[in-house]
Order: structure tokens, then C-alpha cells, then sequence
């Protein structure tokens, strides 16, 4: 059976907004095909930059959301039963690999150890994958290539990459943008005017201060987007900060008293 690949092409071309160089590096790792790592925390755009590469690469994207209870089966495929008996079924990993799809596998520590297994051969000089239950040695389509992302703040011990993982890897960096260049994302994304996605921008800023003294993560891009869009929709910017800024990412009362505080000091 042959796959339609024409699904995972990005027709159109993505907003991105570049914060540094790295359109550039990324191009230049995947003309030698090099695994590459997205390193960053929720929402600050790892996501939006792996569409706009595979666009402007003119590669098709699979992507996969991973999870703690996602196996090495759930990326390389499984035998299926159906009324003519039992079927081999590609998995995402696999369809990428014999299309020469760029494959991005998002907060894949998140998933079970045997999947590193599946991913080690593919990220070295091999670049085959084992479809062992199958009995067959898949051979990397020259065009494929490997993403993964990585939040480095919620790692524990018990879960991160190792290093015969990570080193398998080139790996960029991504942190919220600084200020003017977040504003023109959050002014781009969501329709505010520019004072209104400089306030959003200001408030995240503030909130960031705060993490690691009562708050886990910060207030993301993302977070601005969608707050952005409520105030876009005429909803009152205090109003749209407490429901997507503030109540997301905190259930401390006094934590939620002191974003509340620095809501009013903006809008
Ligand atoms: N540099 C950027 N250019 C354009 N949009 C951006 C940029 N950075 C962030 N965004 C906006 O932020 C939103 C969230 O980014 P994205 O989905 O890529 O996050 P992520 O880092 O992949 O998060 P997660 O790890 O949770 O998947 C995007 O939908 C987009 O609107």
C-alpha cells in the first residue's frame, strides 16, 4: 500500500517570526541530516518553527504529540486485525522514515524508554529502523529527518534524555522572545493594536520574574496569543488576562492575587 504523503505538506506558509539565526542553522543541520533537538519552554514557539522549516524545506511534517503511555509501538506500527486477518500498519515514525518526511516527535521524554530504542539507529550513521515485530529493516529515506523537543524545565532525574540519547542530536535553544519581537508575534497572531500586545508582553514579563518563587512555568507566547484574541473579540483586557494569563498557571490564591495586581498595573 502506498502512502498519500499529501496531507503532511504545509501548503501555506507559516507565520514565523526568526529571534536569532536560527532559520539558518536549522537549514544548514538538515542539509548534512543531522537529528535536530528544540529545546524550550510550553508555548514559545518550537512548534510554529518546525512548520515554517519544513515549508520553506518543502519537506512533509509528521508530527507527534508524545505521552507517558505511548509505546515504541505507537511510532513504529503494529499488526491489526481485521476480517482478512491480521494487517501490518505503518506507524508515524515509520511513514516518515520510508517517505523522507521530516518527523517531529514533541516532549518525546515524555514517552517510554523502549521508544529511545527505536530512535537510536535512526539517529546515527545507520539511519535504519527495526521493525522487529515485523521482521523488517527499514532504510531511512535520504530526505528524512529527526526533531525532537525538549522542555529542560520539567525534567526530574527519573525522566530525561540520556546522553547517548541527547548526543545523538544538534539542539537549539528557544526561550520566550525578547520584548519588541513578542509583541510583533502577539500584535501579528491575535489582531491587538500594538500598545495593547506591549502591555500583554509587559504583564508575561513580570510573571516570568516569578518563576521558580511559587510558579512552575511562565506565562508562555502562547498564553499572550490567546489573550490577545479575546481582547481582539471585545472582551475587557482585565477580563482576558485573568481567564488566559493568570488562572492557567496558577491555583496559589496569593500567587493569583499578585498576577491579578500585575494585570491592573497594565490595563
Ligand atoms: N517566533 C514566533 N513566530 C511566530 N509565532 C510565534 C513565535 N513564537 C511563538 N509564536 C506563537 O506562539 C504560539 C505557541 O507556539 P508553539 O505552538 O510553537 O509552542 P511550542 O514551543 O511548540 O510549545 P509546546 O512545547 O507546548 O508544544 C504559536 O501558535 C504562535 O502563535
Amino acid at each position: 500500500m502506498t502512502m498519500s504523503m499529501d496531507q503532511y505538506f504545509i501548503k501555506q506558509q507559516p507565520y514565523y517570526r526568526p529571534v536569532a539565526d536560527e532559520v539558518e542553522l536549522y537549514e544548514a543541520a538538515y542539509s548534512v541530516r543531522m537529528p535536530m533537538m528544540l529545546k524550550g519552554p510550553t508555548g514559545c514557539g518550537k512548534t510554529r518553527f518546525v512548520e515554517y522549516m519544513a515549508w520553506k524545506l518543502g519537506k512533509p511534517l509528521i508530527t507527534v504529540a508524545c505521552n507517558e503511555d505511548m509505546t515504541a509501538s505507537d511510532l513504529v506500527g503494529r499488526f491489526l486485525l481485521d476480517v482478512n486477518g491480521t494487517r501490518w500498519q505503518d506507524g508515524p515514525l515509520t511513514i516518515a522514515a520510508r517517505n523522507g518526511a521530516i518527523c517531529y516527535l514533541d516532549e518525546v521524554v515524555e514517552a517510554r524508554q523502549d521508544t529511545t530504542v527505536v530512535i537510536h539507529p535512526l539517529t546515527d550513521a545507520r539511519r535504519v529502523l527495526p521493525l522487529e515485530k515485523k521482521g523488517e529493516l527499514v532504510h531511512a529515506h535520504p530526505d528524512f529527518q529527526l526533531v525532537i523537543s525538549y522542555n529542560p524545565g520539567y525534567q526530574s532525574l527519573m525522566k530525561d534524555l540520556k546522553q547517548s540519547t541527547k548526543q545523538r542530536f544538534g539542539a537549539l535553544d528557544f526561550n520566550y522572545p525578547e520584548h519588541d519581537i513578542e509583541v510583533e508575534i502577539v500584535g501579528h497572531e491575535s489582531g491587538v493594536d500594538r500598545s495593547t500586545a506591549d502591555k500583554l508582553v509587559s504583564i508575561a514579563e513580570r510573571a516570568r520574574n516569578l518563576k521558580g518563587h511559587g510558579l512552575d512555568e511562565g506565562i508562555s507566547t502562547r498564553m499572550l496569543v490567546y489573550a490577545g484574541s479575546l481582547i481582539a473579540k471585545g472582551v475587557d483586557p482585565r477580563a482576558a488576562s485573568r481567564v488566559a494569563l493568570v488562572r492557567p498557571i496558577t491555583d496559589d490564591p496569593d500567587m493569583r492575587d499578585a498576577l491579578d495586581a500585575a494585570v491592573t498595573t497594565f490595563f
